[in-house]
């Protein structure tokens, strides 16, 4: 028996002896003497019973432990030719003074405070800050327009915003404040105060007594101490895309959290103290959440921040010029940033140009990791390039090949074991598992081990309504797939409206809400397509209201315009076509799915329900054109 089968059977048939084991990587306030709260099976609670603080964990416990002089934090930014290190000591007084700045605006434990920033050193301070107070993070996305920023300081109801005056991407500066003034101005809870990080490509124009500067605010501010919290309070909520319009805030709690990210830290991505991770992942997303700020800080180790790109940033050698500046151990970053890069640079020149000798494992997640990628990958870094699966919702990997257990032999298309701790199931529509090889609803037994989430925000009926009431006892991921006979995971993509847009999850269902807006949209349907570099992009058909006098190109033209302004870039919605009808089943549901599978390439599957067949024949050559 390997030390994998040993840690996932441990983590099966002991979970409360396996994570109290585990939770001994963390210093509690009060330890746990209860390890799980199973009493109300869909609503498990991890060390019911412990406190902590995640900043002091992250951070002062490397200090206490004479590791101050320690580098936590690289910041590189190609954008504004910048290369900045934080000791764990330095670090630890910015966070305790952010913390303080936040505490003067009357942020206490348990208020909610929105984070927008681009990829500065800001907005890890302000994450950590707010733990350190147990106030409750929610990092907003920079490329999400003020629309979806408003949604989120409602849904949150957020006290108070922590922004900057601008972002900036490679051909353009993104002004943030405007962005976020907006926003307040469309949100019905608005915030009391913001924090604004003011930068000289760009500065603010700041509303007095409203907004504060960052910079003056710190220098004013008293260090403020790590407040203890329960292990089951939340830390942070991140929002994201379901299969409806509003955002599902996804909670995580302290305690599990923790335990969580320290334990995949030494498991599955083999990082311990002195090492060098990087997340190439923005704060604003579960990956960046997790191993960008949080994990490597927990274990001790060094984290990079990078303010920059897969190419353009100044070329597709920006990774490799990166690991080799800063001996970076292990590289995390999504399968759609290699494909630019390989896209850039085929033959890997640019990668032999730097010294990766530290460089151990590539990790790969946040979409599908195509073949060609990933055979691209082994081949040009020589080193294990390790697929791993999961979701914002969980927080940590779900399947993946444990570098730190020692790795199991990969299998082409598979981001290979459930890592212990997940339940792997595999069912039919009715509920049953389906023997190995056979396709159906990726799903995970409950419980869900630590780290993953506990309910939704202040909504644990939608919780429910959205991950555990399609089969009783189980988690459903949204993903289909199969088990093989020896237990590796295919994922074969969801089985439901969300797409995968660049690693970036977004909801067609938001998208045709744009569209249905428009005076002159009769009906409306947003599919996601392939595409080569992005993985998938949405494509919009619209079918306009009898009499409405448009020409065609000029609403396709607003439409995108709507779309960029309400949702943000992030949506990468390009392209519109005017339809003279979209194929429906008799009961009026939209068929997505075929027009999808047209889009693609593949044979349809056209239900027997279809109202009209001849209406695909019409769509056929704008879906597939030859
Ligand atoms: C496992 C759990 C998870 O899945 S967590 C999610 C994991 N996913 C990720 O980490 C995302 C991976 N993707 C990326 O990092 C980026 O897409 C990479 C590969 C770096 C490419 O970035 P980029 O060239 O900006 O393309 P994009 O498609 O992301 O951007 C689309 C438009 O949005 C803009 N944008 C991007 N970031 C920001 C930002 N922080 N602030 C403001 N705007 C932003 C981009 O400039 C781009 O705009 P435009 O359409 O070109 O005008």
């Amino acid at each position: 028996m390997n030390a994998y089968q040993r840690e996932r059977d441990r983590a099966a048939t002991d979970p409360a002896g396996f994570w109290a084991d585990a939770a001994q990587a963390i210093t509690w306030t009060r330890p746990p003497r209860q390890v799980l709260d199973d009493a109300r099976p869909q609503f498990t609670r991890w060390f019911p019973d412990a406190e902590l603080n995640t900043s002091a964990n992250a951070l002062d416990r490397h200090v206490d432990a004479g590791r101050g002089g320690d580098v936590a934090l690289i910041y590189d930014s190609p954008v504004t030719g910048t290369v900045r290190r934080f000791t764990f000591a330095e670090l630890t007084d910015e966070v305790a003074r952010a913390a303080g700045a936040l505490a003067a605006l009357g942020v206490g434990h348990g208020d909610r405070v929105i984070i927008y920033l681009p990829m500065i050193p800001a907005a890890v301070v302000s994450m950590l800050a707010c733990a350190r107070l147990g106030a409750v993070h929610s990092v907003v996305f920079g490329g999400f327009a003020a629309a979806e920023l408003a949604a989120r300081m409602d849904d949150a109801r957020a006290k108070v915003v922590v922004s900057a005056s601008c972002g900036i991407e490679p051909t353009r500066i993104v002004p943030y404040k405007p962005m976020l003034d907006e926003a307040i101005a469309q949100a019905t809870h608005a915030p009391e105060a913001t924090l604004i990080v003011q930068r000289d490509q760009q500065r603010a124009t700041m509303v007095a007594g409203r907004d504060h500067d960052w910079d003056e605010a710190l220098a004013a501010a008293a260090p403020h101490p790590p407040v203890p919290v329960a292990a089951t309070d939340p830390l942070y909520i991140l929002y994201t895309s379901g299969t409806t319009g509003r955002p599902k805030g996804i909670v995580r709690d302290n305690g599990g959290h923790a335990v969580a990210m320290a334990w995949s830290m030494r498991n599955i991505y083999d990082i311990g103290p002195g090492d060098v991770m990087w997340a190439a992942s923005d704060v604003g997303w579960a990956v960046g959440h997790s191993y960008t700020v949080y994990a490597p800080l927990l274990a001790g180790a060094t984290t990079v921040l990078y303010e920059g790109k897969p190419v353009g940033t100044p070329d597709a050698g920006a990774f490799w010029r990166v690991v080799s500046d800063h001996g970076v151990n292990v590289l995390f970053t999504a399968p759609t940033a290699i494909r630019a890069i390989r896209r850039e640079d085929p033959a890997g020149d640019l990668v032999r140009r730097y010294d990766r000798a530290s460089l151990r494992a590539l990790f790969l997640a946040g979409e599908r990791l195509d073949p060609p990628t990933y055979e691209w990958a082994v081949a040009t870094l020589g080193i294990p390039v390790i697929d791993n699966y999961w979701q914002t919702e969980t927080g940590w990997p779900i399947v993946a090949n444990p570098l730190g257990l020692g790795l199991l032999p990969p299998r082409a298309g598979s981001p290979t074991v459930p890592i212990p701790g997940y339940d792997v199931r595999v069912l039919d529509p009715a509920g049953e598992p389906v023997p190995a090889g056979t396709e159906g609803a990726i799903c995970l037994r409950l419980p869900l081990p630590p780290g993953a989430l506990p309910t939704l925000w202040e909504d644990d009926e939608r919780y429910v309504a959205s991950y555990l009431s399609a089969f009783d006892g189980y988690y459903l991921t949204g993903d289909g797939g199969y088990l093989d006979e020896d237990g590796y995971v295919f994922v074969l993509g969801r089985t439901d409206d969300v797409i995968n847009v660049a690693g970036h999850r977004l909801s067609t269902g938001s998208m045709e809400a744009v569209l249905a807006a428009h005076p002159a949209v009769a009906e409306c349907a947003v599919v996601g397509v392939a595409d080569p570099l992005k993985g998938q992009v949405p494509r919009g058909f619209v079918v306009v209201k009898v009499g409405a006098q448009i020409a065609p190109e000029t609403l396709a033209a607003e439409l995108v315009a709507q779309v960029r302004a309400r949702i943000g870039p992030v949506a990468a919605f390009g392209r519109v076509d005017v339809v003279p009808a979209l194929p429906k089943t008799r009961s009026g549901k939209i068929l997505r799915r075929t027009m999808r599978e047209i889009a693609d390439g593949r044979s349809p599957a056209v239900p027997p329900t279809i109202e009209d067949p001849a209406v695909l024949d019409v769509l056929l050559p704008v879906l597939r054109p030859s």
